[in-house]
């Protein structure tokens, strides 16, 4: 039984089918990767560009914000201004004064204060009670910079204590003049710093979002939501002084607050009106939590549709996996019987005790080299053979041994040269054939003779042969013909050779005899 052996194990990716799914299936995943990071990557960039312009919205509605405070109170120092500039020198009335500064501070919620100092900085009039006793304010900074600078413009200075409650307030000042144009004393509002500490309490930000206020030098004076230590803070180095505003008065970037280094998205506006910089910025992390957390359904339902085409993928190459496993097999299988039925055919064509070719082979072979000597006119001959005296071999050594003397007459004719182009068949029994195409009469019958000489070089031993050498011999007839390609002409041949077969058998036997010249069939 041939033994069933197992095809070779094959890779998916080397069959054109398997690799060209895998290919697409991977290019697939790829491309949704691809897309989706892309989505991403746009949702987050619009994300960041729409705090930009909150950002700088909301700087500039706080820029605006500022200069209307800062507007409300230059026009009550002006106010004051005109009505200390209208009297003659030295005629100004402190305590009345002083009641027009209580009746403006009470109508400007962000005013903390308004005063009048000298030019020696003692106080001449203020809106909040009592002077602290024997307190002089030329050293403050205002103070300083209005003695210099002879304009009437009014100056915002950075954020103070103030020294008559202790609050924290900035001091918006104005020059006054006498009519020579020397340094007359100082109009001062407080600005209370709780003000904005309120307003900017409104806005629903996060807790590390910021919004600043500074002064034109980048001196904070007030920034949410950070610890009042960060009032007065110099922010030169930030990006926002070095770089931004150096470029545009207004605008919006990402960079880390100078403040306490962290990441954010900013707008700025510069006040066009006061030296006032005005900030906001977006907590960049918490931007991006609250994006994702926006995105996350997106993300999931990307996640799963990717997942469910890797399992969809996976599935369709585990199938065509076996269904190229089942084609393998299959063509494997077709190889198996195709060699199976080779070997039938060949079974079919060969004799099983001496492997010569069998009868039938014989029968098919003749009548082969029949129709192609009819074609080519050349002769066919055959040679039948007979065991000599086989009877009494088996008679004298049983069948056993009689199936291996077959054997070894089978080999000695088998090592006879026909050429190339002749058969040696066993015909039946102990009798053997030797068809040989294109071959003559008087050829055919010296092969016969080689044949008779070349089973007696065996030296077979038979002990009951009527053969002096009691060997095995052999007695071979041949016969020549020339075809007519009708269908007795093998009969015919066989019959020739039969005859001269007879002829040497009846001659003495161990040797070769033949039916003579060829002969044409029809004859
Ligand atoms: N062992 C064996 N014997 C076979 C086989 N086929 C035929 N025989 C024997 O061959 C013998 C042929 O005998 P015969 O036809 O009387 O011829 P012979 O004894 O050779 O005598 P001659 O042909 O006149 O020389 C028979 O005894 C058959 O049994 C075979 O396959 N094996």
């Amino acid at each position: 039984m041939t033994s069933r052996k197992q095809p070779s194990s094959f890779s998916l990716l080397s069959s054109p089918l398997g690799r060209s799914i895998a290919i697409s299936g991977c290019l697939l995943i790829l491309a949704v990767i691809l897309m989706n990071g892309w989505s991403l990557r746009d949702s987050w960039q619009l994300s960041v560009n729409a705090a930009r312009e909150t950002a700088v919205n909301l700087a500039l509605s706080q820029a605006r914000q500022a200069e209307d405070t800062f507007l409300q109170t230059e026009i009550s120092l002006r106010e004051i201004q005109r009505n200390i500039q209208q009297r003659p020198p030295g005629e100004v009335n402190a305590d009345e004064l002083s009641r027009i500064m209580r009746e403006q501070r009470s109508r400007l919620p962000q005013l903390h204060g308004l005063f009048y100092y000298d030019p020696s900085g003692r106080w001449i009039a203020w809106s909040t009670g009592r002077s602290p006793a024997g307190v002089n304010n030329s050293d403050r900074e205002y103070f300083a910079y209005h003695r210099l600078n002879g304009h009437n413009n009014i100056h915002i200075g950075p954020v103070i204590h103030s020294r008559s409650t202790g609050e924290l307030v900035i001091p918006v000042s104005l020059r006054l003049n006498d009519r020579a144009g020397g340094f007359a004393g100082i109009l001062l509002a407080t600005v209370r710093v709780d003000y904005f500490r309120q307003f900017y309490n409104y806005y629903e930000l996060d807790d590390k979002d910021v919004l600043v206020l500074m002064l034109a030098d980048s001196t904070v004076l007030y920034a949410r939501p950070m610890p009042d230590s960060y009032i007065g803070r110099n922010l030169s180095s930030s990006h926002l002084f070095q770089q931004m505003l150096m470029k545009s008065d207004r605008g919006s970037g990402e960079w880390n607050a100078a403040l306490d280094g962290l990441p954010r998205v900013f707008g700025f506006v510069r006040s066009e009106r006061y030296p006032l910089v005005v900030a906001a910025g977006f907590d960049k992390t918490s931007l991006r939590e609250n994006w994702l957390k926006s995105r996350l359904q997106d993300v999931i339902l990307n996640a799963v549709l990717l997942a469910i085409m890797l399992a969809v993928g996976i599935w369709i190459l585990r199938q065509v996996r076996i269904n190229i496993r089942n084609q393998h097999e299959l063509a494997h299988l077709r190889d198996e019987l195709t060699t199976i039925n080779h070997t039938l055919q060949s079974m079919a064509m060969i004799d099983g005790l001496t492997g010569l070719a069998n009868r039938r082979q014989f029968d098919l072979f003749l009548r082969d080299s029949l129709k192609r000597a009819f074609r080519s006119g050349k002769p066919v001959s055959l040679v039948m053979i007979d065991i000599d005296f086989f009877k009494q071999y088996n008679d004298a050594y049983g069948h056993v041994a009689g199936d291996q003397c077959l054997e070894n007459v089978s080999a000695a004719l088998r090592g006879m040269s026909l050429r190339g182009i002749g058969l040696t068949a066993r015909y039946g029994g102990e009798e053997f054939a030797l068809i040989l195409p294109e071959t003559s009469a008087d050829e055919a019958l010296a092969i016969a003779w080689r044949a008779v000489r070349a089973v007696r070089s065996h030296h077979i031993p038979h002990a009951t042969t009527t053969i002096p050498a009691r060997i095995v011999t052999i007695s071979a007839g041949c016969a020549t013909l020339f075809s007519t390609n009708q269908e007795d002409d093998m009969k015919k041949l066989k019959q020739l050779a039969d005859d001269a077969l007879y002829t040497a058998k009846r001659k003495g036997r161990n040797q070769a005899a033949t039916a003579g010249k060829a002969i044409d069939a029809g004859s």
